[in-house]
C-alpha cells in the first residue's frame, strides 16, 4: 500500500563521497525506550531513564503514559523520570492515543490495555493505520479484552479492556517480539500465570527488563529451538534506574556505509549487542567485512559494544530464514550493502518485511531495480546480485512514511555513480533524530537538492 508522505515531507539527496572517518555514538535503543516508559508508568516510585530514544515513535508512547495517568518529565539533563501507577493502575484517557508511525507503540500498549477495564482510542500515521493488529487483538481477545476497528483490524480502533482477565497460554503463529510482549503486558494485570510460546526466540528486552522491575518471568529454551515464556500475573514492580544502549539498527546505517564508500574508517561506541539483534553483522562478517566488535562490556545490565569498521570487498551470501528474527528491520539496509558485494546475497524468509511501515520487501526491490541493481524476489525471499562495482542510483525514491527505506537509499547514493534522493526526510526522525548531521559528519554529502 502506498501512504502520501507527511506533511512536513522535505527532500534530500545523497551524492557520492568521500572516505567515511569518525567516532560516533547512535541515539538509544528503540525497543528498549518504549519499554523503558511503559515498565515505568507501571512501577511503583520513581524511575529514571538515561539514554532514551527522543525520536517521534518513542515520543508518542511518553505522551501516551501521560495520558493514561503516569506522571512522565524530561529533565534539562536529558533524562527521563516517570512516577508510575503501580500494576493495573493506569487511568482512562480523555482522548484517543496517537501512536503516530509505531507498531510497536500502540501494540504494546494495546496489551496494557487489554487488562485495564475502561476504553481507550488508538490511532497512527496512515501507515500505522495499514498495519494488521489482529496478531495482537486475537489472543488479546482470549484474556477478555473488546476490540473495535476498522475493517481487517486496523486503526483506528477501539480497546475496551476487562475487569476479569483471564491468563493464556499461547502459541505465536509468527515469530514477532510485538505479540509476544503485548500478551505479557496484558498478564501483568491478570492473576495467574500467562504463557507464550515463540517458535524461534525473538528479541527478549521485555522479559530482562520485567525481571529487573521485580516480575517473575521464567524462560524455558526447547530442544526443537522454540523457547517458553511464563510471567506470574499481579506483581509489584519498583521503579528503577535504566540506562538505554545505543540502538544496533541505527547503528546499521554507518556501519554499512562505511562498508561501500571506499577507503572509509569510523568506529561506533556503545551498540547495543543482545544477540538476539545482531543477526546484521554476523551477516556482514560472513560477507567478508572488515567488523571489529571490541571493548564488549555490560552497561546498564545491557551487553554493548564498540564497533569498528573499514571499506573492503564483500561478497554475497545466504541469510537462512531462521536469522531473520535477530535482523528484521535490518534487510533494507543490508539488500543495499548487497549491491556492492560480488555476487548474489539471497535474503530468505522475509514475509513479515511485507506489514511493516510498509511492503519493505516490495519497496527495496524496486528502488533498488531503478537504481541499476539486479534484484529479484521470489516468495518471500529476496535476492540481490551485485558486481562488486558501484550501481548506477539516479532515482528519486518515495520512502512511504518509512525510515529505513530513507535511510537506506540515502546511505546507497553515499557511493553510488550517481545522486539518489529520497522524498521525505522527516519521517527517519521516528527512530533516528540527528541522522543526516550525523552522517554528514562522517562526510556524507547530503543536500536538499539533486546532484
Ligand atoms: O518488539 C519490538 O520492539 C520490535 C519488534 C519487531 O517487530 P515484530 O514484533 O513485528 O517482528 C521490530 O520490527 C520492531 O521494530 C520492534
Ligand atoms: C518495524 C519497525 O518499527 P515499528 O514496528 O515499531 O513501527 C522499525 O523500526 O523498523
Amino acid at each position: 500500500m502506498s501512504h502520501p508522505a507527511s506533511a512536513t515531507a522535505k527532500a534530500l539527496w545523497s551524492k557520492a563521497c568521500p572516505p567515511l572517518s569518525g567516532d560516533i555514538r547512535v541515539p538509544g535503543d528503540k525497543s528498549v525506550s518504549h519499554r523503558a516508559l511503559m515498565f515505568g508508568a507501571l512501577a511503583i516510585g520513581e524511575t529514571v531513564v538515561e539514554g532514551l530514544l527522543e525520536g517521534e515513535d518513542v515520543l508518542r508512547t511518553a505522551a501516551a503514559m501521560k495520558q493514561l495517568g503516569a506522571s512522565v518529565e524530561r529533565r534539562d539533563d536529558g533524562t527521563w523520570v516517570l512516577h508510575g501507577r503501580g500494576v493495573g493502575g493506569l487511568t482512562e484517557p480523555a482522548d484517543v492515543l496517537d501512536m503516530g508511525n509505531a507498531g510497536t507503540g500502540a501494540r504494546l500498549l494495546m496489551g496494557l490495555l487489554a487488562s485495564h477495564p475502561f476504553t481507550a482510542v488508538l490511532t497512527g500515521d496512515a501507515s500505522l493505520r495499514s498495519r494488521p493488529m489482529a496478531r495482537v487483538t486475537t489472543p488479546l481477545a482470549q484474556m477478555g479484552a473488546t476490540f473495535t476497528g476498522r475493517s481487517g483490524g486496523r486503526l483506528p480502533m477501539a480497546v475496551t479492556g476487562t475487569e476479569t482477565p483471564v491468563p493464556i497460554s499461547y502459541t505465536l503463529p509468527v515469530a514477532s517480539a510485538q505479540v509476544k510482549s503485548a500478551i505479557l503486558l496484558a498478564g501483568l494485570n491478570t492473576p495467574g500465570e500467562t504463557t507464550v510460546t515463540e517458535p524461534e526466540p525473538t528479541r527478549d528486552h521485555t522479559e530482562l527488563m520485567l525481571r529487573a522491575f521485580g516480575a517473575d518471568v521464567r524462560v524455558q529454551d526447547r530442544a526443537d529451538g522454540s523457547r517458553v515464556i511464563t510471567l506470574t500475573g499481579q506483581p509489584e514492580l519498583t521503579g528503577r534506574h535504566i540506562v538505554v544502549p545505543s540502538d544496533p539498527s541505527s547503528a546499521a546505517f554507518p556501519v554499512a556505509a562505511a562498508l561501500i564508500v571506499p577507503g572509509s574508517h569510523i568506529t561506533v561506541r556503545g551498540v547495543g549487542m543482545n544477540p538476539l539483534r545482531t543477526g546484521l553483522y554476523t551477516t556482514l562478517r560472513e560477507m567478508g567485512a572488515d567488523l571489529t566488535v571490541t571493548n564488549e562490556r555490560v552497561e546498564g545490565g545491557e551487553p554493548v559494544a564498540d564497533l569498528i569498521v573499514k571499506q573492503g570487498p564483500l561478497k554475497g551470501v545466504s541469510v537462512p530464514a531462521e536469522r531473520a528474527p535477530s535482523m528484521i528491520d535490518e534487510y533494507p539496509i543490508l539488500s543495499v550493502v548487497a549491491a556492492f558485494a560480488s555476487g548474489e546475497t539471497r535474503m530468505n524468509g522475509l514475509a513479515e518485511l511485507r506489514v511493516k511501515e510498509s511492503d519493505r520487501l516490495s519497496l527495496m526491490a524496486n528502488g533498488l531495480a531503478a537504481c541499476g541493481v539486479t534484484v529479484r524476489v521470489e516468495g518471500d525471499d529476496l535476492i540481490v546480485t551485485g558486481t562488486g562495482t558501484a550501481p548506477k542510483g539516479g532515482q528519486n525514491i518515495a520512502v512511504n512514511l518509512d525510515h529505513r527505506i530513507g535511510m537506506s537509499f540515502l546511505v546507497l547514493g553515499m557511493a553510488s555513480q550517481e545522486a539518489v534522493g529520497i522524498d521525505d526526510e522527516s519521517a527517519i526522525g521516528t527512530s533516528f533524530p540527528g541522522f543526516s548531521a550525523l552522517m554528514t559528519g562522517l562526510g556524507a554529502r547530503f543536500s536538499g537538492m539533486e546532484g
